[in-house]
């Protein structure tokens, strides 16, 4: 199977197993793809908060990247968590000259309310990350940081999509719609026209992970060619599935069920 589709994830662990690198290549393995991962922090972190972290050294995720591309042709890749400017700037560096389409999910916040980067590298993201990306999906409060537009409508969710691409410079802009009440809402906006993708509400309070493993299907869809419009709509059904079937495991906002669209979940609905 040479012709396999590789996807790349570049982001911080969770070793209860529901977000970060663990989701994505949970993920990725559902769509079929060769999934890759690049570990920028590991963070103790479990369904109820996150314990402690303890970020990578510089020259090792330089060295973990090129080990990858180096060898590796990458079909699609996305970042999660990167703690640091410094680490910022070097995958920056690093990626600004890989084809490859680039999907940020501008993790700032966990869903347990702990923060995953420092102060200053949210502006970083924002000003030198933001322009290489081939999409960028921020949630309500990623979006109101990053945009400055205070988001309670399904009107500002466009409108900061808008400015995410027009004014700061994103390839496309996916403004998650998860902490707003009612349907759960999406706008994609490519620079040219709005798409808006929903679902129903799901009551639960497992999502921890949600905005990893929507991230990563889309990455995943990518990698196997999908265009940004069918891979938004493919992954929008998988993140759906996965909140749909989530796991009440754990103490605390339990994880999403990466295998939940598979055929035999759909056959016990
Ligand atoms: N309770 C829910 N029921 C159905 N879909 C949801 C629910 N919560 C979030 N979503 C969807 O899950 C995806 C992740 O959204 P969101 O929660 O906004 O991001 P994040 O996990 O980054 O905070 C979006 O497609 C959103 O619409
Ligand atoms: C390493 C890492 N990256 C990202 C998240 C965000 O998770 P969520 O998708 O629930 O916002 C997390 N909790 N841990």
């Amino acid at each position: 199977m040479s012709n396999i589709a590789c996807a790349l994830t570049i982001a911080g662990t969770d070793p209860s197993g529901g977000a970060g690198i663990q989701a994505d290549l949970k993920t990725f393995q559902e769509l079929k793809c060769y999934g890759m991962s690049i570990i920028t922090s590991v963070v103790a972190q479990n369904t109820t908060g996150v314990q402690s972290v303890h970020h990578i050294p510089l020259q090792m995720i330089d060295d973990q990247i090129d080990a990858v591309f180096s060898d590796i042709p990458v079909g699609a890749f996305k970042t999660g968590m990167i703690a640091t400017v410094d680490m910022m700037q070097l995958i920056a560096e690093k990626i600004s000259n890989n084809p490859a389409p680039y999907v940020m999910d501008p993790v700032m916040v966990a869903t347990s309310g702990d923060s995953l980067i420092a102060e200053n590298a949210r502006q970083f993201l924002r000003d030198h990350l933001l322009p290489l990306t081939a999409l960028v999906t921020p949630n309500i409060p990623e979006a109101e940081f990053l945009t400055n537009v205070k988001i309670q409508t399904l009107e500002d969710m466009q409108t900061a999509a808008e400015l995410l691409v027009h004014h700061y410079h994103a390839g496309a802009a996916l403004v998650k719609g998860g902490h707003l009440s009612g349907e759960a809402v999406d706008f994609l906006y490519d620079g040219k026209e709005m798409h808006r993708f929903a679902s129903e509400r799901i009551a639960t309070k497992n999502t921890h992970g949600t905005g990893c493993t929507y991230s990563a299907a889309i990455t995943g869809y990518l990698s196997q060619g999908f265009s940004l419009m069918d891979a938004v709509k493919q992954a929008k059904y998988f993140v759906t599935q996965a909140i749909r079937h989530s796991f009440d495991i754990g103490h605390g906002a339990g994880p999403t069920n990466h295998w939940a669209i598979r055929e035999e979940v759909f056959n016990n609905e």
